[in-house]
Formats: C-alpha cells, structure tokens, sequence
C-alpha cells in the first residue's frame, strides 16, 4: 500500500463546536488554529445571516476554510455538509489530517453528528468530540426556546466550557456547574476559551453508545431536574430555527462615528441576541473595526488595515423572529453614519 493509500485509509478525527449565540465559539476556533498543532487543519464554518462574517473573523492559517452555506446547519443546509465533507474526504491533495466543524449559534449539533455517522462515512470520519462553549454569564438568562436550544446544544456535549467567567458572577458559575455537572462530562471553566489544546483536540471522549443512551434519556435533557424543568416542554420535536430566529444585514460605504454607533448599539431591542461585522469608523481612519454584540453587551475593537478592500461597514444583526424591526433598525444605524450624526 502506498504512503497516499494509507492517508487515504485513515478516518479523519473531527471536532464539533457548538453552543448559543455569542458564547465564544469563534474565539476557541482561533485559538486552536493559531495554536501549533502540528497538523494540517481543515475548519467548516456554519454561520447564520446574509453573509458569512464568521469565516472572515477567522484569523489563521488554516490549509482548508470552507464556509458552509448560511443558515442553519441543523434545518437547511444539511446538503452542503455532506457535499462538502465528501469532497474533503475524497480528494488526496486537500485532505486534512483534522476536521474541525463551527455550528452557527442557532443550531442544535445533533443533527451534526448524525451526518457524521451516516454510512458513507464510516471508516472515513470519525467524531474526537463534540464541545458545547457556553455563555457562562447568558445562559441562565436565556428563556422560552431559546433556553431550550441552548440546553439541546449540550445534550450532546462530550466537553463543555463554561466561558466568559471573568464576566459571570460566582453563583452564575456555581448555578450552572450544579445543574449540568453530569457524571462523565467534561467541564472546563474558561475566559476567551483559554485552555490546553490536549483538552480539546484528540481527546477521543466521542463514545456512541453514551451519545445515544443521553439523547434518548428522559426528554435528553441530562442535567440535575429540579423546580425550572418542565420536561414535557422539552422534548426533542425538531425546530427549524430559521423560524425561530430572524437576521438582517447592513451595509454602508460612509464612515461612522463611534459614540453614535455606541449609543445605537445601547438601544437596540431585547430582541437582539447578536450583532457583528465590520465596521468604516471615521475615527479610526484607514483601519476598519470589528463590532460584537452578545445580549447587552457590546465590544468595538481595532481590526485589521482596509488595504486594498474598499472600506465598508458590514454588519449581521440575529435577533429572536418578529423580534426587530427592519425598518427601525435601518434608520438606527443610518444615524450613525459620521456625517449625518455631526449634523
Ligand atoms: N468578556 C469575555 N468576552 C468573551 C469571552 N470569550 C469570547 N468573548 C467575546 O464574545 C464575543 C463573541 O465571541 P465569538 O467567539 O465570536 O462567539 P461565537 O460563539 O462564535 O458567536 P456566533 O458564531 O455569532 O454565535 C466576542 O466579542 C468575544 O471577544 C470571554 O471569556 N470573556
């Protein structure tokens, strides 16, 4: 057997992030990219919105970026996945010797590792792990759906962060760390999903057996029951989540003012669990911004020079469906453009 035939062979390891809107999936993305694995490495990146903003926050040097068709990797583009994952598999000359896939925020990856377990990948794919990161100051105050998709997000957990803890309060981690500590999983707490590569790339802690056994367990929700659980709510019915959430996209060539986008973002509805983009700031010159918004909080930072891109502000707004208006949002973010805030 040739050295080709025997890469070829060899099922390729593949990891699984998920977790809700926000939670720091693309911040573990770029640190396991820019840490030296030693491996080639190929990543798939589902996002949700007009436009795939996750691939171009992406800062690395990856042998492969394939950015999955927008929507939802649970409901729509099921397809694609397949498309994609067997074009990886079947070409000798771009097969990674990693696969590491980024559900969008509003997906629930079971429907992920059932693709992955489909017999034409058999002996070609085989799931590392699937990790949940989670929003460890969000999550609990997530309600109705929402909640329910971000509890099916770690049914399927073989390892999950509990991230953003330098922002959560001590009982917010304690809550959550009493409510989902079940027995085999893995809990890391974590800032900026700060942790060890060997914690979170070829672990092997996928077991197919305890996947099955936890999903058909109860409603599948296998976290510690008490007052707040109403499993008949739960069950695991199969939503489309591009109904359930709505996403609009905008775009503009003028500059803006920071503290009048500052002041938009601070009166965005409730409704909006999630903004990001780029950003043309009259401030920063030719430097462009990358804006991030999760649940109230918004964070603006120095992005890369605009070099040879024409300077545009480009941003993805995901917010709970009938949440926002269209209209509404546009005259917002229309105010922030530099000139016409000055005036
Ligand atoms: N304070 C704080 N912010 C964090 C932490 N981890 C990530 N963030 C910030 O949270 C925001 C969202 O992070 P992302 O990694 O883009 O989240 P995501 O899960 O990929 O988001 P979606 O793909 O849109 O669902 C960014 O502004 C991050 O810098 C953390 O531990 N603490």
């Amino acid at each position: 057997m040739t050295y080709c035939e025997i890469i070829m062979t060899r099922p390729i390891p593949v990891t699984i992030v998920s977790g809700f809107l926000g939670s720091g999936k693309t911040t573990l993305l770029n640190r396991i990219l820019n840490s030296d694995t030693g491996m080639r490495m190929a990543v798939m990146v589902n996002d949700f919105g007009a436009v795939n903003i996750d691939s171009e926050l992406i800062v690395s040097q990856t042998d492969s970026m394939i950015s999955l068709a927008n929507g939802c990797i649970c409901c729509t583009v099921e397809s694609d996945l397949i498309e994609q994952l067997q074009r990886l598999i079947s070409s000798p000359d771009s097969r990674p010797e990693y696969l590491i896939i980024e559900a969008s925020g509003v997906s629930n990856p079971t429907r992920i590792v059932s693709t992955l377990r489909y017999p034409q990948f058999a002996g070609r794919l085989a799931i590392d792990s699937t990790i949940t990161v989670v929003d460890a100051e969000q999550f609990a105050g997530l309600e109705g759906e929402m909640a329910q998709l971000a509890m099916e997000q770690l049914d399927v957990a073989d390892i999950v962060l509990l991230n953003k803890i330098d922002i959560a309060t001590q009982q917010q981690i304690a809550d959550f760390k009493q409510r989902w500590s079940w027995p085999g999983i893995r809990l890391h707490e974590t800032r900026h999903c700060e942790i060890p590569l060997s914690l979170v790339i070829g672990t092997g802690n996928f077991d197919p057996l305890l996947h099955d056994q936890r999903l058909h367990q109860t409603s599948g929700h296998a976290h510690h029951c008490d007052e707040h659980c109403q499993h008949g709510e739960h069950q695991h019915s199969h939503h489309d989540h591009g109904e359930l959430f709505d996403t609009w996209y905008w775009q503009c060539d003028q500059p803006l003012s920071l503290s009048a986008l500052r002041r938009a973002l601070a009166t965005l509805p409730l409704s909006v669990y999630r903004a990001k983009g780029f950003c043309q700031l009259a401030e920063l010159g030719d430097r462009s911004a990358i804006l991030h918004l999760v649940g109230s909080r918004h964070d603006i930072q120095p992005g890369e020079p605009w070099g040879e891109q024409p300077p545009m502000t480009r941003l993805v707004v995901i917010g709970t469906h009938g949440g926002f208006d269209r209209t509404e949002l546009e005259q917002t973010f229309n105010a922030c453009i530099a000139d016409h805030a000055a005036a």
